[in-house]
């Protein structure tokens, strides 16, 4: 589904060049799962941008679908999902969801009936009236979810979601993303810092490290499709935890 080959984007600034992205080879196939943990400015938003066509990179070869990353956005192969949940306060949630659809040119009842299945799929039916504010902020996250996936993209690109939520509702979030997934059979990239939450959800964890943004671990992981919550306090679980840790701190140049 997304191929990377010696994938390398260098930002030039005014203090120098800055090496966002190095040598990434990374293969994605349809329907996985894939999480990408890593420090500070390992290039991590940057790669899902790249895959995302709102950066170009500066070598190498990209391709989403068999296609260059601008022929598949313009094919919305993508849906993406920011840290904040970006809904506009003045919309209800059902108008929010709808904008997109209606710059695209969507009939009314096909917006209708796009918003009622988006809304479904979240948990969400009945707070389609509701304005942003009145919804806690999963449940925010969740709008801004049902926002990306209502172009029926293929791919799904999350920049850490749930990085602002408080750890019960990020648990919970996480086992409704696995049955949306699991439902939808979408292909997902998703940025995380939390080792729990790339383990919990991914089929293939993706560890990065700065300077140069780099690929320093690539983990298939052996767990089921299927996974309670404390699937956590496993010894298989527990182990990509503590292989994903090796693989930050062989990388984090303040352990030196
Ligand atoms: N538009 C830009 N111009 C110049 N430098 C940039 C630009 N975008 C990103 N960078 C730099 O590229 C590097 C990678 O940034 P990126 O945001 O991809 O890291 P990240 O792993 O997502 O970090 P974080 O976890 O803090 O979000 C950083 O050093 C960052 O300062």
């Amino acid at each position: 589904m997304i191929s990377a080959k010696s994938l390398d984007l260098t930002f030039q600034t005014n203090d120098g060049p800055v090496h966002a992205l190095s040598g990434v080879d990374l293969d994605i196939g349809k329907g996985e799962f894939v999480s990408f943990i890593g420090p500070s400015g390992c290039g991590k938003t940057t790669f899902l941008r790249c895959i995302a066509a709102l950066e170009a990179p500066t070598g190498g070869t990209l391709t989403v679908n068999g296609m260059t990353p601008d022929e598949a956005r313009r094919a919305r192969a993508y849906g993406y999902v920011f840290q904040a949940a970006g809904l506009y306060p003045w919309r209800t949630i059902e108008k929010n969801i709808a904008l997109p659809l209606e710059i695209m040119g969507y009939s009314k009842s096909e917006q209708d009936e796009r918003i009622a299945r988006v809304l479904d799929l979240v948990e969400l039916s009945n707070f389609g009236k509701k304005y942003p504010w009145q919804l806690s902020g999963g449940m925010q996250q969740r709008a801004s979810i049902a926002r990306a996936l209502a172009f029926d993209a293929d791919i799904l690109l999350m920049d850490e979601p749930f990085g602002a939520l408080d750890e019960i509702v990020r648990d919970h979030l996480n086992e409704q993303l696995l049955d949306l997934w699991a439902r939808t059979e979408k292909t997902i990239g998703f940025v995380t810092h939390s080792i729990p939450e790339a383990v919990y959800l991914s089929t293939k964890i993706v560890v990065m490290s700065p300077r140069p943004g780099r690929i320093t671990d690539v983990i298939d992981s052996p767990l089921p499709k299927e996974r309670p919550l404390d699937i956590r306090d496993t010894p298989e679980f527990l182990e990509i935890a503590h292989r994903v840790r090796d693989g930050l701190r062989a990388g984090h140049a303040y352990d030196d």
